[in-house]
């Protein structure tokens, strides 16, 4: 295991945000399998849900959680309005061969318009338990289409129980890798303007990643990666 850590230090509109510490540990076990489209998948109950075997299944069961059409697409719109002018004035970092993401730009964003505000309130009345203590930016990440995110956890000291994030303009692949036994592993497909909810288990025991557009396959099934941006919402530690 290695451990990445990433300074942000972000300027949004007039408000300078204090310097925010994303750490992940970047696992360093191989590719869990090349030839991904091969592989016999167990279905869940979900069509969003496949497992390498149905003890998985039942692991995950109730700690993971896709909301398809979270959001409409006039919110998806909204949002977009919101952070791309941001965005733009970022160049893809590629060349960072440590870090756990590669081909990406990323923002933080705690002040929204009416619109982003009432559907961010939605995805935290939904996500984290009553009375949990919010990490109060949101964390804005753009992948780039040919950028993934390798398998990480994210940091148990600065990020509590729960990872709530919205995905706009693609859909994606979400694997979760359990740490120790990388044979367990777990399938999300994220469609566009869905939420996802990792939790507790999901989100401690197993490793996260988004696949690359090469290796991006649900349960056989190819699912093209274009450009992704993610918005997302943490909870604190306790
Ligand atoms: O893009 C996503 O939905 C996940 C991002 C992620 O895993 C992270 O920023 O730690
Ligand atoms: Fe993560
Ligand atoms: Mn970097």
């Amino acid at each position: 295991m290695r451990l990445v850590i990433r300074v942000l230090r972000q300027f949004e509109g007039k408000t300078r945000l204090g310097p925010v510490v994303w750490l992940r540990s970047v696992s360093d076990s191989p590719p869990v399998r090349s030839d991904v489209s091969d592989i016999k998948a167990v279905k869940g109950e979900q069509s969003w849900l496949c497992a390498s075997s149905a003890p998985v299944l039942q692991t995950v069961r109730g700690h993971v959680e896709v909301r398809e059409n979270f959001i409409t697409e006039e919110e998806e719109n909204a949002l977009l309005k919101e952070l791309e002018p941001g965005l733009k004035k970022k160049r893809y970092e590629f060349d960072h061969w440590d870090d756990a993401i590669h081909g990406y730009r990323e923002t933080e964003r705690l002040q929204w318009g009416s619109a982003c505000a009432a559907l961010l309130g939605r995805v935290r009345a939904v996500a984290f338990p009553e009375g949990s203590p919010l990490l109060g930016p949101v964390h804005v990440l753009d992948l780039d289409k040919a950028g993934y995110i390798k398998p990480h956890v994210d940091s148990v000291k600065f990020c509590g129980s729960t990872i709530a994030g919205l995905s706009l303009l693609s859909d994606s692949v979400m694997r979760l890798v359990r740490e120790e036994s990388p044979v367990d592993w777990v399938d999300l497909l994220l469609s566009r303007r869905s939420l996802y909810i990792l939790r507790d288990e999901a989100r401690f025991k197993f490793t996260h990643e988004i696949l690359k557009d090469d290796y991006s396959f649900f349960s056989g099934q190819r699912v093209p990666r274009h450009r992704r941006i993610s918005v997302i919402c943490r909870n604190l530690p306790v």
